[in-house]
């Protein structure tokens, strides 16, 4: 092994063994149809690796295009710990042009491949014995260029046996330092996976001296499986990308393998070098530069992989946290697991969480903002903390109003005018009115002034939505001026009409108010009898 190829940062501790984090999503992850990320893009997220700690960046295919050599090379320039690598077909000319970006870098590696199955034998169309002299030849010009090189036959998992142990000899004898086995088509399963690499250890001469490598894709959704059953099986570098990003089905995932030897190493008794608090901002980096979002519930850095909706598992949640979850949210870089408000929650997570957003309330108020609660998760996917303070605020405002929205029915569409029928309780008594305007609202709010007569002139009607979405709570806020008097009021509902009546009558119940404080009777509010 030489001195680049050690592994940085903490040595391996006589109970673990050091595994490698060799990241590829500047190219293979690149390699994704439409991920494709601008220089400057790609110089960002090659200072988080570095930063993070991963060992090998593999930056990029020099010989690809202009921009490719013009990444590999400034990315080279500014590494600060990490191996850069560039990848390189067998042949002279790519591999020439692979150590003009890569040797600008402190640890240079040039990582050159072919694949050796019949089906890639055939792509070059190559018998065995060429193709053999080919990965002679080209594997002993590499080295003599840089003493880090890493080559792969790729296909490997589907290569015969014997062609396969004869090619990876081949390239240990020319100067290969890292041997990579690649699972291009994410074929392999995990058995296989760590047979294979044992297999070629014990096998191949001079295999101990040097580092073997699994490169895993995902087609059968096995590649994390793959590579930490490689590993099991010898392999001492692990090749994947953030996000599982990457050809087809993606790579091997970064995330998923740091945390599973982190997690378990009660039975996989390796470390890596890298800082994985570091991971979900290059996770959201990545998943913003190329355009891929990450899926909801994907392992390590999903929206949903620390997040809990259902009543028993947030009141599990709330006495431990380990009932729910193997892993604290701060070791992946979240500041905290979200106890995700909806239709499934229970009182213990609406206590909690509305505790964290400052209001402790009292076991009768909880009740009623509950049932309030309830009633909007019914409507609404997920109840964001914006509408649970908006509920909040409701019942406060709510619990001492003279003038009570009970029932609101609106007819609306292309053919007005428009019809609202209001039912109001008025110190107690229940009115209703029916009344017609121009628009739902205005319909509306002429049932509020058929029922409380008022002389109060509306001075400002603003809508806004609390949160995201066409299910999205709409706030109202109205103000309103009686007699040099200014009164405002506010509401939200996932209904835009009763949150403006409801709006309407908080700013009356503010104006009743202001007017006992002004030492006038409130009684002279005069409600109109329509019942
Ligand atoms: C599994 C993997 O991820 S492998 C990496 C895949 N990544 C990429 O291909 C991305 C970058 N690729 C490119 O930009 C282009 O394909 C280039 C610049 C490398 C080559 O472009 P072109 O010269 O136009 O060739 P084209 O892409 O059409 O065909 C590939 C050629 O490389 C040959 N080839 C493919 N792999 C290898 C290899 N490992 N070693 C030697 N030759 C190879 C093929 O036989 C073919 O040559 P041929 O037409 O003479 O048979
Ligand atoms: C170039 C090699 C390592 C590769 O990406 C693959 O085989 O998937």
């Amino acid at each position: 092994m030489t001195q680049a190829d050690q592994p940085r940062g903490a040595s391996a501790t006589a109970s673990k063994d050091r595994v490698k984090i060799f990241d590829t999503t500047l190219r293979d992850g690149e390699q994704s149809p439409g991920a494709t990320m601008t220089h400057d893009e790609k110089l960002e997220i090659a200072s988080m690796l570095d930063e993070m700690g991963v060992d090998i960046i593999e930056a990029g295919f020099p010989i690809a295009s202009d921009g490719d050599f013009a990444a590999v090379s400034e990315i080279a320039k500014n590494a600060r710990q990490a191996i850069i690598c560039g990848l390189a077909r067998a042949n002279l000319k790519d591999i020439d042009r692979c150590w003009e970006a890569v040797r600008h870098a402190a640890r240079p590696r040039i990582h050159t491949f072919i694949g050796t199955s019949p089906l890639h034998r055939a792509i070059p169309n190559l018998t065995r014995d060429e193709m053999a002299d080919r990965i002679h030849e080209t594997v002993t010009h590499a080295r003599n260029l840089c003493e880090d090189v890493q080559w792969s036959p790729m296909d490997a998992t589907r290569t015969e046996w014997d062609y396969l142990a004869r090619v990876v000899e081949i390239a240990i004898k020319a100067g290969a330092t890292t041997i990579n086995i690649p699972d291009t088509v994410g074929y392999t399963a995990p058995v296989e996976s760590a047979d294979l690499i044992r297999r070629l250890i014990a096998e191949v001469p001079g295999a101990a001296d040097v580092t073997f490598a699994t490169h895993c894709h995902n087609d059968l959704g096995m590649a994390t499986a793959n590579s930490l059953a490689a590993v099991e099986g010898g392999a001492r570098q692990i090749e994947c990308t953030i996000n599982g990003l990457g050809e087809r089905a993606g790579n091997t995932a970064l995330e998923e393998v740091v945390m599973a030897l982190k997690v378990r190493g009660d039975i996989l008794p390796y470390e890596t070098g890298v800082d994985s608090r570091k991971i979900m901002a290059i996770s959201r980096r990545v998943s913003a530069v190329s355009g891929f979002p990450v899926q909801f519930n994907k392992a390590i850095v999903g929206k949903n992989a620390f997040a809990h909706e259902s009543g028993i598992h947030q009141d599990g949640m709330l006495k431990n946290p380990e009932n729910f979850e193997i892993m604290r949210p701060v070791d992946v870089g979240l500041t905290e697991t979200s106890l995700v408000m909806g239709k499934h929650s229970g009182r213990a997570a609406l206590r909690s969480k509305l505790k964290d957003l400052g209001y402790d309330l009292a076991d009768n108020q909880l009740q009623d903002v509950f049932v309030r609660f309830k009633a909007l998760a019914d409507r609404k996917k997920e109840v964001m903390d914006d509408d649970l303070i908006a509920l909040v605020q409701a019942e406060e405002r709510a619990a001492e109003d003279r003038i009570r929205v009970e029932r609101l029915r609106v007819v609306c569409g292309t053919d007005g005018p428009q019809e609202a029928e209001l039912t109001l309780t008025v110190d107690g008594e229940e009115r209703s009115s029916t009344a017609t305007g121009d628009g739902p609202v205005d319909a509306a709010f002429n049932a509020v002034k058929a029922l409380v007569d008022h002389s109060a002139r509306l001075q400002l009607y603003q809508v806004s939505a609390v949160t995201e979405g066409t299910d999205a709570q709409a706030t109202v806020t109205v103000r309103m001026e009686e007699d040099g008097r200014i009164v405002s009021g506010q509401s939200a509902d996932t209904d835009t009409v009763v949150a403006s009546v409801k709006a309407y009558v908080n700013a009356l119940n503010r104006l009743l108010v202001r007017r006992e404080k002004a030492g006038k009777d409130a009684r002279e509010v005069s409600y109109k009898d329509v019942g």
